[in-house]
């Protein structure tokens, strides 16, 4: 079985798949769009994308991809805590003071904005595809006095010298995965959680007074507990949003049903996303 991730060697999806699905084959893709599109095109059975984080919030990419362009339901989270530091080439690591440029994921240095303003002030920095993207590049450009904010494991894999650790701005950084299958299926990997969430996505009916307020009630009177609300623009008119509403329970016969089809008594679109396990897992 293949397991696709955002590429390449290294990033932190590396690592949440390397927790989750051992004994299967890792395929690094350059775009999230690319992983999710190669699940429809079947190159691969999985693919584990980001989706949120705790300091930056939602990966919008993947949302948007996830709710506008591909089918493919949630079958898994998995939540990472992530430790950012800044390395250069070995060559360049009694001057890293002086380095010219700063690359990482855009996600990555908006995690380590004080930092880069405090110790690194003036210094521009640039977004590359994803951290390791950017360890790679310092790795194959040792001319330059450049540096990358990346994990441990790039550090590693692409023989670069850590010159600043943890430069993340606040101590709780984790970010959520998701695992996205063409069909629902049980992964092994997860099985044992305890933990289980279901995503909807929901679109409200137009010019509506209240209806968010309705929306909220039909989770409320049922004591069905959100962990998140979060809305995304339609991309069809400014103040077209649409809702993605994440629950904290499995999807069951009768509450999470009942509540969809009072949404849609109501006029709202409602899609399931998905209802699966979630796990935390650890750096190393
Ligand atoms: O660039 C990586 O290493 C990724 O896996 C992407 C990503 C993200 O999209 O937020 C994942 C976790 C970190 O928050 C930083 C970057």
């Amino acid at each position: 079985m293949k397991v696709g991730y955002l590429g390449p060697k290294a990033t932190f999806t590396e690592i949440a798949v390397r927790r989750v699905f051992s004994g299967f084959e890792h395929i690094p893709f350059q775009t999230i769009p690319g992983c999710m599109d190669a699940v429809v095109e079947q190159e691969v059975d999985f693919a584990v994308v980001p989706l949120e984080n705790a300091l930056e919030g939602s990966v919008n990419i993947t949302l948007d991809y996830l709710t506008q362009e591909v089918d493919l339901p949630i079958i898994g989270e998995i939540t990472l805590p992530i430790k950012q530091h800044l390395m250069v080439h070995p060559s360049n690591a009694s001057d890293w003071h002086q380095v010219s440029k700063v690359y990482s994921h855009s996600h990555a240095i908006a995690q380590c904005h004080k930092f880069l303003h405090t110790q690194l002030k003036g210094v521009p920095f640039e977004s590359v595809s994803s951290t390791a993207a950017a360890a790679k590049m310092v790795m194959e450009t040792p001319e330059a006095n450049i540096a990358a904010i990346a994990n441990e494991l790039a550090a590693e894999e692409y023989g670069l010298s850590i010159v600043r650790r943890n430069i993340h701005d606040f101590d709780y950084n984790h970010t959520r995965f998701v695992v996205l299958a063409k069909e629902q299926t049980e992964l092994k990997g997860l099985s044992g959680s305890a933990h289980h969430k279901t995503t909807l996505m929901v679109t409200l009916p137009s010019d509506q007074a209240g209806a968010l307020h309705q929306v909220l009630s039909a989770f409320a009177w049922r004591r069905i507990n959100l962990s998140k609300i979060e809305s995304r623009p339609m991309k069809t008119g400014i103040g077209n949003y649409f809702f993605i509403i994440d629950l904290e329970m499995n999807l069951d016969e009768v509450l999470i049903p009942g509540a969809m089809a009072e949404l849609e008594a109501l006029g709202c679109g409602v899609k399931l996303l998905g209802s699966y396990p979630s796990v935390m897992v650890e750096m190393s």
